[in-house]
């Protein structure tokens, strides 16, 4: 008798039936009674194993045949048992069945699927998919598992066992076909699948950026938006997000100078967030705070609310007076210069979306107490696909670094390097004059901003806008966010 590599066959729910080393005769046995149904009764005298086992996996692989899903228990895993193998030609035959793709409907060529053990493999408009049986399940948009009208999930997710597997699978040109155990039925229209599966996902481009410089900034000679086109216009409100969206900055042109005209600006697009600065904030270089923004000193570019544990999304900036010298804006791309380390040092791009560091702020000036702690990496990516989305960088408010070891810290300050390096390039920044009635809309996310010293007296309006809010008027007039 051959000895071969040892083989389990995976069925439903996990189980798996091993089956027994037997000879050539035995197999062309079990061969001849699986095709000829009648027989199944005699399956015990050939079968040198378990008979129920034989006989539960001998009815199962009926059921696949009735069910067209002959090939479900294709997945060949290594077993250590030293009682599972197939003979070779039985396992070619076996196998040659079970990487059979489907055609399900002759019209439908540009579709093909397959069950696996454990999912559906589907190849749809040149995506190839692959699909959790308890995901497409859960996913079910039926009435009874999908309220359309709310667009929420009715199914309980906990009820549905974590081994379910379809009992039958279609497809047609336009839907895949699911019936469960329990004779449920899931439909899938094939172009929701493709948009909505992992593969799809990674296929598409999350957030259309343009990273700049100072150079291609310019260069593309953004307008900025007149105030009345962004208060009373959808067209002037949305060529405004794009360029947000786009570059993270966006400015409002013609905005009468007080503070309560900026405040209705920002109430166009979203709610303002209120913080421990207030809702609408106005300040002057009075030290009333006790934060070097509120004082004649430059500040070196940083992100804002590094602190708070979900830093400010947007940050808007409106200067209603400055009688004196200096007080220039600067802007620069922290995605740019990011992308810049990823080039140069995936490593520590890595490293920095990594390494969890806290932000603080601690007051005790006048009236004012507080302390706020912030915990995250410098750079935040969506795990995945690595998409960065938030840059936290504020040396000023950095903490004592007390979440890693020395060595990691050595290596955390030679990272932070190569992006404060990136940051300060002198062609990475954009400097701007804040005048009145210009408003300045900073994406706090990604846009560093900074400030030169500045003489007289300067006065700046501004709030916080939540990014969510931002991000939802932007869907609703179209825009991808
Ligand atoms: C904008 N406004 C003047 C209100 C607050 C400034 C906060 C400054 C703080 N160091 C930070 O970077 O978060
Ligand atoms: O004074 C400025 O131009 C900006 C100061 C600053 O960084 C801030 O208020 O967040
Ligand atoms: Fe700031």
């Amino acid at each position: 008798m051959k000895s071969l590599a040892p083989v389990s066959v995976g069925l439903e729910h996990g189980k798996t039936v091993h089956v027994e080393a037997v000879n050539v005769g035995y197999i062309a046995a079990a061969l001849l009674l699986f095709w000829s149904w009648t027989w199944r009764s005699a399956v015990c005298t050939v079968w040198c194993g378990d008979p129920w086992e034989l006989l539960e996996f001998l009815s199962r692989m009926w059921c696949w045949r009735l069910t067209g899903l002959f090939n479900v228990p294709c997945r060949l895993s290594r077993s250590t048992s030293h009682r599972s193998a197939w003979l070779p030609g039985y396992r070619k035959i076996f196998s040659a069945a079970a990487a059979r793709w489907h055609h399900t409907a002759p019209e439908s060529l540009n579709c093909v699927w397959q069950l696996h053990g454990d999912h559906l493999e589907l190849r749809y408009a040149n995506t190839l998919m692959r699909f959790d049986f308890v995901w497409l399940r859960d996913h079910c948009r039926s009435a009874s598992c999908y309220n359309t009208k709310t667009n929420q999930r009715s199914l309980d997710t906990a009820s549905v066992d974590l081994g379910i597997k379809p009992k039958a699978v279609r497809v047609d040109e336009t839907t895949l076909f699911l019936t469960w155990p329990d004779g449920h039925v899931t439909r899938y229209g094939l172009e929701w699948l493709v948009k909505n599966s992992y593969e799809g996902q990674k296929q598409q481009v999350m957030h259309p950026r343009i990273l700049w410089n100072a150079e291609i900034y310019k260069q593309s000679q953004i307008p900025s938006i007149d105030c009345q086109s962004f208060l009373e216009t959808d067209e002037g409100l949305k060529e405004f997000l794009q360029n947000f969206l786009l570059y993270g900055i966006a400015f409002v042109e013609n905005v009468t100078p007080t503070k309560e005209d900026t405040e209705i600006l920002a109430e166009r697009i979203s709610l303002i967030r209120e913080t421990i600065y207030g809702r609408m904030w106005y300040f002057t270089s009075d030290f009333s705070r006790g934060d070097t923004a509120y004082t004649k000193l430059a500040l070196d570019r940083h992100t804002d609310t590094t602190y708070f544990q979900e830093p400010c999304g947007i940050q808007v900036f409106h200067c209603l007076k400055h009688e004196g010298t200096g007080g220039r804006t600067l802007l620069v791309d922290g995605f740019y210069a990011a992308d810049q380390v990823l080039q140069q040092a995936p490593d520590q791009f890595e490293l920095l979306s990594k390494v969890p560091l806290k932000h603080e702020y601690v007051e005790n000036v006048g009236g004012c107490h507080n302390h706020m702690i912030g915990v995250g990496p410098v750079l935040n990516v969506y795990p995945w696909n690595n998409e960065l989305y938030l840059i936290r960088y504020n040396n000023y408010d950095r903490a004592v670094i007390n979440t890693v070891p020395y060595d990691v810290a050595h290596r955390w300050y030679t990272a932070h390097r190569t992006l404060t390096t990136e940051l300060r390039r002198p062609e990475n920044e954009l400097w701007v004059k804040l005048k009145p009635g210009k408003a300045l809309f900073i994406d706090n996310w990604r846009v560093l901003h900074g400030r030169e010293a500045f003489t007289g007296y300067r006065q700046l309006c501004g709030c916080y806008l939540t990014r969510d809010d931002v991000l939802n008027t932007a869907r609703l007039l179209g825009l991808q966010a």
